[in-house]
């Protein structure tokens, strides 16, 4: 299933230039839905990357849909096989609220696709005059897994980390969890936003051709740090659903396949956590068991501690799984499967 991702903000913040740089990821087969307010599909001209297919939602704000239907079917369209898109982006108008469109994707009823996590660009500078102008905190940020502080260059240099705690502070007010992400310019590391692990080059391509691309983002983007811990034989369910449940701090992704033990054997599944969204699925028909492992990716990881909680929750299981831990299991893959009703999904759990 082809993970949707949604950058929503403030008029201005930064999303086109976020979508920009996203799509400068060599190897990367990238989708786009645009959502202009307006009639005309402005923000699609403002689009320099590479894009492998594109839709527009032109004339109103994608959050105000009356239901996902319009959505879905553009979905259903990106995530066809034949276009073997990697991902699918959604930039989503300036007046979007993240709490609307996570419940549209939620009822959404496409199929092929998967929700891949909501991407909140923050302007540092504006911040506290547009949206941020209630005693609280807004609740949008209940439903973003990840928050990007854009605009710091705009900032004084001897200000910029009091104005990145007081914005962190205002957002962990509503929202403990969610992964916030200081940028200029929109620069962050795509490795934090696609399911892709590995940065590959067309085979035909000498190395040279990389580096001589006019956006190598890599450059000045500040990067994430992954963990890999291999599944060589099957862990318990438990002990993975639990990982998963409370990862490792700075840990924003957590991705692969493993093999667990079950009532029926051995199982292999592919899992998926973005921003404490969880998604449990059968493993990929193509996986080899031979690589199964599991990826943390986070901005500063501390790599001993999370490799010792991967390793822990991948302990080969020296027992049959309890019954309770059977259950959690399948309501997990249920609720990951695609005709699930996405609003069985307790939101505290996604968020
Ligand atoms: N100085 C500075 N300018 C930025 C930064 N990020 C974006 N900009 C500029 O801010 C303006 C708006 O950026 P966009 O990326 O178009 O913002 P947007 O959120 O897509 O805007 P809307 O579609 O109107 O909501 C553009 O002129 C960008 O070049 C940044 O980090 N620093």
């Amino acid at each position: 299933m082809i993970p949707v991702i949604v950058l929503t903000g403030y008029l201005g913040a930064g999303k086109t230039s976020l979508l920009n740089r996203l799509l400068t990821r060599p190897g990367t087969r990238v989708g786009v839905i645009i959502n202009d307010i307006g009639k005309v599909n402005v923000d699609t001209g403002l689009i320099t990357g590479q894009i492998d297919a594109a839709e527009s939602i032109a004339g109103g704000c994608v959050c105000c849909l009356s239901d996902s239907s319009g959505l879905d079917e553009l979905l259903e369209k990106l995530g066809q096989p034949k276009l073997r898109l990697d991902a699918i982006i959604v930039e989503a108008s300036g007046a979007a609220d993240p709490i609307n469109v996570d419940r549209l994707l939620r009822f959404g009823k496409a199929h092929g696709v998967r929700f891949g996590g909501i991407i909140d660009v923050i302007d540092a500078v504006e911040h506290e005059h547009t949206v941020d102008t209630a005693a609280m905190a807004p609740a949008r940020f209940n439903a973003t897994s990840m928050v990007v502080v854009n605009k710091l260059d705009r900032i004084a240099p001897e200000h910029r980390d009091a104005v990145l705690d007081r914005i962190s502070g205002r957002i962990r007010d509503v929202n403990p969890h969610v992964a916030i992400i200081p940028a200029s310019h929109a620069a962050i590391d795509p490795e934090l936003v696609f399911d892709i692990a590995l940065d590959e080059d067309p085979i035909d391509e000498l190395p040279l051709a990389a580096a001589s691309r006019p956006h190598h983002v890599h450059e000045h983007a500040p990067h994430a740090n992954a963990v890999t811990v291999r599944c060589l034989e099957p862990a318990d369910p438990g002990a993975v659903l639990d990982l998963l449940e409370n990862p490792p701090a700075a840990a924003y992704r957590l991705k692969g396949h493993v093999k667990l033990r079950t009532a029926d054997g051995t199982q292999r599944f592919l899992v998926n956590m973005v921003g404490r969204q969880i998604h449990f699925a059968q493993a990929t028909p193509h996986s080899d068991p031979a690589d199964d492992a599991l990826v943390a990716v986070g901005m500063g990881l501390d790599e001993t501690v999370v490799g010792e909680a991967l390793a822990a929750a991948l302990e080969p299981a020296r027992e049959d799984p309890s019954p309770r831990n059977l259950t959690r299991l399948e309501r997990r893959l249920i609720l990951s499967s695609d005709a699930a009703d996405a609003a069985d999904e307790p939101a505290a759990e996604g968020f």
